[in-house]
């Protein structure tokens, strides 16, 4: 097996139930960190085989492609990790019940499904995580809402914080308040490239290269936040030593305010924390029906 560093993850076996973008992310964290071996790691998803393959053969993760090695691996897993869009988590998860033990610690990171559709989709009470990471996962930079059922010990949740510290920071909040989290750092990195795709079409219309549009965004992006953190000082108070009475900033700024940006972001981080609701809502609904 590979070098890892010491932390509860050590020797914990994890099953990555869905096998997209975000358990990716998080397991390239994990494997690219040393802080799991790729070994104790299975990945399954639904029917595609050449996705699991290229996974195996990128992180040396065991991909479980068939009946027999899923439930192999379901059985050894101290941790599963569900990770399938909303719309086919409750027949996935209804079909993964009679495979799990009552003592495995189950982690989601579905957004909207809440613990106690899981529990009632598993049939009964588990020991679960309801998690809302992002994608900047992968590069150890994530930033990760957490929320235990009540039936999580301690040991439950030390895993769950070792897993998602070791690919970022995390947040242990009630489970209500979970949506806000989606709204804001779930779905945020989105905004922030949405924000960079402006700046860089921007800068090619003003004349640069898009090389040179590229970096120069990368680089205010990165310098910005890294100012945000490093100097504890509140980014309205950044912004206003960026702003020269009567200069270009100011003017910049006002043109935003012509378009209602602030509003806009709140409108946005409102709606994506409602639409969480409302997808969980959905998968609730198709969990009453037997
Ligand atoms: N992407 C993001 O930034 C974030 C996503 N999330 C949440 O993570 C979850 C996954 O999102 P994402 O990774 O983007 O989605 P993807 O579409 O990239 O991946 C979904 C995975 O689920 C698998 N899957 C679907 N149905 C089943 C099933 N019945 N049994 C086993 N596996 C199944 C798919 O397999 P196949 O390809 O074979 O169909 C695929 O591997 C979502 O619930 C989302 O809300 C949370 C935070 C951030
Ligand atoms: O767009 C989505 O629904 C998922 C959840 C958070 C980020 N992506």
């Amino acid at each position: 097996m590979s070098a890892v560093t010491s932390s509860p993850l050590g020797n914990a076996t994890i099953y990555f139930y869905g096998a997209g973008s975000m358990a990716e992310a998080i397991f390239r964290g994990l494997v690219e960190g040393k802080l799991t071996a790729p070994e104790r790691i299975t990945v399954s998803n639904r029917q595609n085989a050449e996705r699991l393959r290229e996974l195996e053969s990128r992180y040396g993760v065991i991909g479980a492609g068939d009946d027999t090695a899923k439930q192999r691996g379901l059985k050894e897993a101290d941790v599963v990790v569900l990770g399938m869009k909303p719309k086919d988590a409750a027949a996935a998860i209804r079909s993964l019940a009679p495979l799990l033990r009552p003592d495995q610690l189950i982690v989601s990171v579905i957004a909207g499904l809440p613990i106690a559709t899981i529990e009632q989709l598993l049939g009964g009470k588990r020991p679960i995580a309801r998690t809302m990471p992002n994608t900047s996962s992968t590069i150890g930079l994530g930033a990760t809402g957490i929320s235990f059922s009540d039936s999580v010990t301690s040991t439950h949740r030390e895993l769950t914080l070792a897993m998602f510290d070791a690919v970022g920071m995390t947040s242990v909040v009630e489970e209500p308040l979970i949506e806000a989290v989606n709204g804001v750092s779930g779905s945020g990195p989105a905004y922030v490239y949405y924000l960079m795709e402006a700046m860089i079409q921007a800068g090619v219309e003003l004349g640069l290269t898009p090389e040179a549009a590229r970096d120069l965004t990368i680089q205010t992006v990165r310098g910005a936040s890294e100012m945000v953190r490093l100097t504890g000082e509140d980014p309205a108070e950044l912004r206003r030593k960026v702003t020269s009475p009567n200069g270009t900033t100011q003017a910049a700024i006002e043109t935003l305010e012509s378009f209602s940006f602030q509003e806009g972001m709140n409108k946005a981080i409102v709606r994506c924390a409602e639409r969480a609701r409302e997808l969980g809502a959905a998968i609730r609904e198709e969990a009453s029906k037997s």
